[in-house]
């Protein structure tokens, strides 16, 4: 009881200082990467800006883009972290030296410019959703490539990049977790994922490894898993029922991160296809312990190493997926559903789902890391580049 007083107390005055000065604000390191690939440099003008702009925001962002704010600063002002660790007591200033220590050797300009993009989003969002009117259906106009709404206690995240399938670029990563860091605090008992569009989402945007930052190759794939992991990890501590509404393919990590969702509903169109094989990859999404757990380690390696593409009645069959329904009565079905359990008591939901998801969260976590570290070196393999070369030159799909 005493720690968490303390930890209370830290909490309150973290947010206190960030709001006084970008050098006292606090954040966690991940979203550097869609920002490294930048075109445009901020200039020092931009950049003063910025850190004014910091001060005004009407909304306290939250300590984990503190963290990330305070980073950035210290990374764009004074380079790579070369001060002593702090203390494991010393909460405070640890966490900000983790934030900044692990931007690595980010140049000062994409650290400048991470800055200006990262405060620019936060004053877009602060401004929409100040801009939003009380009402059944509030839509939040802030993601490039998502739409999110919420309606009778349901959150809804629809992935909308409908012209690629619903890929997952490297922006659209950080949106998403930016969502459901949102969602997760928001007034909704439900959180639902689905997308836009024929397909569900066609996995990782092959692209995302086109955009090579000034250290090369081996530091994009570090860059790449740290980004994973934090995308992993945020499905796997999200508090609330999360349910996947799988309204057409699904192929790689939107596949393999159904075994975190809580429940998943699919049209009959859907498929489950995981490549990881034909892409000289390795599963992610904690499918390495989830898929044998949930359809046994036989069924899983025809999906997971072999790439057995499967149908919706198929991946039900085997505990994947909750329940399918006609794709011509999907839709209404599924909500109706879902509108119906969102009038449950919401915490009883958030409680049970805690206890069902406590007894297995260190694990998650370390199969997360683990699976993660594994891809780094994965991406940096023949098998890999050359699947990947092959996919973007046009000479393969899946
Ligand atoms: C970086 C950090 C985390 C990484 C985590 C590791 C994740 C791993 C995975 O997710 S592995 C799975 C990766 N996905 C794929 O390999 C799918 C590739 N796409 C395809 O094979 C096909 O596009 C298809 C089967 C999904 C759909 O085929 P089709 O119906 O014929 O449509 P098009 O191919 O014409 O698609 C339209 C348009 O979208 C582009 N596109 C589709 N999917 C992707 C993708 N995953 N990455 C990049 N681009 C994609 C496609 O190229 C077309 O573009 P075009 O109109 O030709 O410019």
């Amino acid at each position: 009881i005493a720690m968490a007083g303390v930890a209370g107390r830290l909490a309150r005055r973290w947010c206190r200082s960030a709001v006084r000065s970008p050098l006292q604000v606090i954040s966690f390191p991940s979203l550097q990467l869609h920002l490294s690939g930048t075109a445009m440099r901020a200039s020092q003008e931009d950049f003063e800006s910025a850190m004014n702009q910091v001060k005004l925001l009407k909304k306290d962002p939250g300590n984990e883009v503190k963290l990330r704010l305070y980073a950035l600063y210290k990374q764009a002002t004074e380079g790579p972290c070369n001060m002593p660790k702090p203390g494991v007591f010393d909460f405070i200033n640890k966490a900000k030296w983790d934030a900044w220590n692990a931007l690595g050797s980010l140049p000062k300009e994409t650290a400048r410019q991470n800055y200006v993009d990262l405060v620019s989003s936060l004053t877009a969002s602060s401004e929409s959703s100040s801009q939003v009117k009380p009402g059944a259906d509030r839509e939040q106009q802030e993601y490039e490539n998502l739409v999110v709404t919420s309606e009778d206690g349901i959150t809804k995240i629809m992935f909308n990049r409908p012209t690629r399938k619903n890929a997952i670029s490297t922006q659209m990563y950080q949106e998403i977790m930016l969502a459901l860091k949102a969602a997760s605090k928001d007034d909704s008992t439900i959180t639902v994922v689905t997308g836009n569009g024929d397909y569900y989402c066609s996995g990782n945007d092959l692209a995302n490894f086109t955009d090579i930052p000034p250290g090369g190759v081996e530091e994009k794939a570090k860059q790449s898993a740290i980004m994973l992991r934090d995308f992993v990890g945020t499905f796997i501590d999200f508090p609330k029922p999360l349910v996947a509404v799988v309204n057409g393919p699904a192929v790689g990590i939107s596949v393999t991160i159904l075994g975190l969702f809580d429940a998943v509903y699919a049209s009959d169109r859907a498929t489950f296809h995981t490549p990881f094989s034909h892409l000289g990859l390795s599963p992610e999404g904690c499918a390495s312990y989830t898929f044998p757990k949930i359809m046994g380690p036989a069924k899983a390696t025809e999906m997971l190493i072999f790439g057995k593409k499967l149908t919706a009645g198929e991946a039900c069959a085997q505990g994947l997926v909750t329940e399918v329904f006609p794709d011509s009565t999907f839709q209404k079905e599924v909500w109706t559903r879902l509108k119906a359990y969102s009038k449950l008591p919401p915490n009883s939901m958030r409680i049970s789902k805690q206890v069902i998801r406590n007894t297995e969260k260190e694990k998650l976590h370390a199969v997360n890391a683990e699976e993660s570290s594994v891809l780094q070196e994965r991406w940096l393999s023949d098998e890999c580049i050359n699947a990947t070369m092959n996919f973007l030159s046009k000479k393969a799909k899946l």
